[in-house]
């Protein structure tokens, strides 16, 4: 399978700020969304969940498609709780419905991250909407009740290697587990909508107690409060892991380095970028003075 990125010469990068804008703007007026953490953390979500149906084997999956709008994809029980995300951005397709379904939901993911003071993801446009022939069957997301070679080899499906998926857990750092969504349940108190490296630092100082909760899934409490899931504490488990961890809890920037392009990777899984196609940095809303 081959997806190319359309290059769409009547739309500049002023054109995406002006969604990048709306969503921001959207993101900071219904601040009281999940007990006031916001819609930043599902809106992450849906653009991860969207790119995480990517199969090497055969390149197929991925957020090219949009395929996510499809009620396949969008009722596979990994994806649950996430319509709140599509609704949320419903009205902002309606707007500019000239942008691609995998566009905005990548956009919409990028702009929650840099808003929540993460790192800048550089975005490029041009994934075009597939047919509903085209969805991805339910399963390829991954299950949370596992260990170290699980993590690493479902990440090797997405062509991503240790450091890269250690960066890409450290996307926890936002929002929190919802009993209804996924049988996990927590953390509990201060949940985050801050990009941050507290993750990996949770990891590494808290301690941490394998429980087995009301669903009889299993996850790792601490006495403060927070949580962990199998794949969390999986990172410090396997040594490889644990080397990165350590350094990402130590240097904030190099998790933030690291993030911003695992995550560009992961957003653009098997999409053909043609020459010459732009690629866009987005302001914020604060580096905008709005
Ligand atoms: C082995 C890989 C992963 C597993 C098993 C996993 C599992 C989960 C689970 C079970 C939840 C709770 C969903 C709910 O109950 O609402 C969750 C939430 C979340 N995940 Fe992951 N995840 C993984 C990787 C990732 C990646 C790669 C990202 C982004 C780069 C990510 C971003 C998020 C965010 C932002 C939330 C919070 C959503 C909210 O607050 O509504 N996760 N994840
Ligand atoms: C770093 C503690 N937090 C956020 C305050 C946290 N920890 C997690 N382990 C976590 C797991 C999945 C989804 C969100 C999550 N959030």
């Amino acid at each position: 399978i081959v997806h190319i990125a359309a290059l769409n010469k009547d739309r500049k990068i002023d054109d995406y700020q002006r969604i990048y804008n709306k969503i921001a703007e959207k993101i900071r007026e219904e601040d009281e969304y999940d007990g006031y953490i916001g819609y930043g953390p599902i809106l992450v979500r849906l653009g991860w969940h969207s790119s995480g149906t990517y199969d090497k084997t055969n390149n197929s999956g991925g957020s090219y498609g949009g395929t996510y709008r499809f009620k396949l994809e969008s009722s596979d029980p990994s994806n649950n709780g996430l319509q709140n995300a599509a609704k949320f951005l419903d009205p902002i397709y309606k707007e500019f419905n000239w942008i691609s379904h995998g566009d905005l939901y990548t956009l919409g993911a990028v702009c929650a991250v840099q808003e929540a003071q993460g790192p800048k993801i550089p975005w490029r446009p041009g994934r075009v909407d597939l047919p509903e022939t085209e969805t991805p069957a339910n399963g390829r997301l991954p299950d949370a009740n596992n260990g170290a070679d699980y993590v690493r080899n479902f990440y090797a499906r997405l062509r991503m290697n240790d450091r890269e998926a250690v960066a890409l857990t450290g996307a926890h750092c936002l929002g929190r587990t919802h009993y209804k969504n996924s049988g996990f349940d927590g953390p509990w108190g201060a949940a985050s909508n801050s990009f941050t490296n507290e993750f990996f630092v949770n990891l590494l100082n808290e301690q941490w107690k394998l429980e087995k909760n009301k669903s009889g899934n299993y996850q790792y409490d601490s006495p403060k409060g927070y949580m962990m899931l199998k794949t969390d504490y999986a990172l410090i488990q396997d040594p490889s892991y644990l080397k990165i961890v350590k350094e990402f809890a130590n240097d904030e920037a190099s998790f933030f380095k690291e993030f911003a392009s695992s995550f560009q990777k992961l957003l653009e899984n098997g999409i053909d970028y043609p020459k010459g196609a732009p690629q866009y940095i987005f302001k914020t809303l604060d580096e905008q003075d709005i």
